[in-house]
């Protein structure tokens, strides 16, 4: 009787439910964007007979993800994602007494939280300096590899520095030329670490495998279910990536401050199995490496298409820091410009659109509308983060003096206090759930992006010349 209450939605097909018009769709969030103009807030999909709930506003998202985050922790059930091994990956790992969530995440929150995170930024602000370096001078590697390059300095804080080599790949138990259709090997061990994550998120997509569908697929032995022999080979070759490189980081990590040697060493991990930490490790990689540099890339997106705010932000470096030395951590209360543009790229454009589903544990109830036990609550943080009612009619620019005010004391402009602690914008997900490496990405985007603009123009490429040019030298104040 309670389904006569469900949230208002668009109607699908009577089996597959709205299957067929999502599954072709690219960018999914758009077509969600569009129908939040005709649902509102809160509005109710079928995907073949799976009940799923799309958080369109800050509101719902907050009234349900956060103040009732007892009941809207859980992750999705997704058989093949659990034969890969989601029950040990942070992101993807249920929530509830049987399962290991809990105290990964404590030993996550014990090596990540906000005032730990400032042990990192000496090795951010290296690498930093690398990707400024490389942004100008390497002309023979790709934009994409150089960006993704430099998202790896969360690996170096992970594994400790320089721990993650060719070294790594070939002490793996089996050939790196041994890869499945759906997991490829590569003599990098970042490009390993971000296949593992492509292997996670096609197998959670909504649909992606009938078993998720038809249950009773599952009792199909694996010698007849191909997706099922698979997903445990893949599993017992991604643990072995996962517990291969958590050796080598004891190993060679000779000054001992690499995230894997707290795990190992303190008692912040106590309670997990040498796998577990292993597991908390590399979830922890796959969960940054992709996050960071599609952030990175989007920025020097929003830096080709707007030239103003290039040069605004290259001023408010010039005055504060000038041309003789780089900038560094201690700028960043006299940056409040580049502040701003950390927030407005995650705003303007999250990396993870839909952010990752939060499911219901029981039953309940939201203004009038029925959420059934199970259903899938899906984010909808690209149309939060262009809410024309909190961000006004300029929602979907790029503006970041949104987050700024004159200061009391003259013409410069100030970070607006409730930003100091607020993010602004939803990127980072919500509640017992929500990115457990925030601070540390923050971090990185804020020294990655000054440093970009400190070093160089950013312009788009022209036939004639790269698209990356130095900037003059001499201190422009003196
Ligand atoms: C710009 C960069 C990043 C973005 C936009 C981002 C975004 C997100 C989002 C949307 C979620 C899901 C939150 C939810 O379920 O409500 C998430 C979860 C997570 N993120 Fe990030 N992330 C970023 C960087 C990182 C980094 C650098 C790390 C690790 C050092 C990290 C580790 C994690 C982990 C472990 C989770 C799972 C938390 C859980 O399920 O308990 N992320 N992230």
């Amino acid at each position: 009787r309670n389904r006569k209450h469900l949230p208002p939605g668009p109607r699908g097909l009577p089996i597959l439910g709205n299957v067929l018009e999502l599954a072709t769709a690219s960018q999914i969030w758009l077509i969600f964007d569009k129908w939040k103009y005709q649902y509102g807030p809160i509005m109710y999909l079928n995907m073949a007979g799976k009940n799923i709930v799309v958080l369109n506003t800050q509101a719902a998202a907050t009234e349900l993800l956060e103040r009732r985050s007892a009941n809207y922790s859980d992750r999705p059930k997704n058989v093949v994602a659990e034969y890969l091994g989601s029950q040990l990956s942070m992101p993807f790992a249920r929530y509830g007494k049987p399962y290991v969530w809990q105290s990964m995440r404590r030993a996550g929150h014990a090596v990540l939280n906000a005032r730990v995170s400032t042990q990192y930024q000496p090795v951010q602000i290296e690498e930093a300096i690398i990707l400024a370096h490389d942004l100008l001078w390497d002309t023979s590697s790709p934009l994409l590899t150089k960006i993704n390059r430099s998202a790896s300095t969360i690996i170096s804080v992970i594994y400790g520095k320089q721990s993650l080599s060719l070294d790594s790949q070939v002490r793996l138990p089996f050939k790196l030329t041994d890869t499945s259709d759906e997991l490829r090997l590569t003599p990098d061990p970042l490009e390993t670490l971000g296949n593992i994550a492509h292997r996670f998120t096609n197998a959670l997509y909504p649909g992606a495998y009938l078993v998720d569908v038809l249950p009773v697929l599952d009792y199909l032995p694996a010698t007849i279910a191909q997706w099922k022999k698979n997903a445990q080979k893949d599993f017992s070759r991604i643990s072995a990536i996962f517990e291969t490189y958590f050796d080598d980081a004891m190993r060679n990590d000779q000054h001992r401050s690499s995230l894997c040697v707290s795990l190992a060493e303190d008692q912040v991990a106590e309670g997990l199995s040498d796998v577990e930490k292993a597991w908390v490790a590399g979830s922890l990689s796959v969960a940054a490496l992709e996050t960071t540099s599609t952030t990175l890339m989007l920025f020097l997106y929003a830096m080709v298409l707007h030239p103003n705010v290039q040069q605004h932000a290259q001023r408010e470096l010039d005055r504060v820091v000038g041309r003789s030395r780089n900038p560094t951590f201690a700028d960043m209360p006299e940056l409040p410009y580049l502040r701003a543009i950390v927030k407005e790229v995650l705003r303007w454009q999250p990396a993870i659109p839909l952010a990752v589903p939060h499911t219901a544990i029981e039953d309940d109830w939201y203004e009038g509308y029925f959420i059934p036990k199970g259903t899938a609550c899906i984010p909808n943080v690209w149309s939060m983060n262009r809410d024309r009612d909190i961000y006004g009619p300029d929602a979907d620019q790029f503006r970041p003096e949104r987050f700024l005010q004159q200061s009391e004391k003259g013409a410069a402009f100030v970070l607006r206090q409730e930003y100091e602690v607020d993010d602004g914008h939803c990127a980072y997900g919500f509640g017992r759930r929500i990115c457990l490496g925030r601070h540390v990405a923050d971090n990185a985007l804020f020294i990655d992006i000054c440093m970009i603009l400190w070093a160089l123009c950013i312009e788009p490429e022209t036939p004639t010349g790269p698209p990356a040019k130095q900037r003059p030298s001499k201190d422009i104040l003196m």
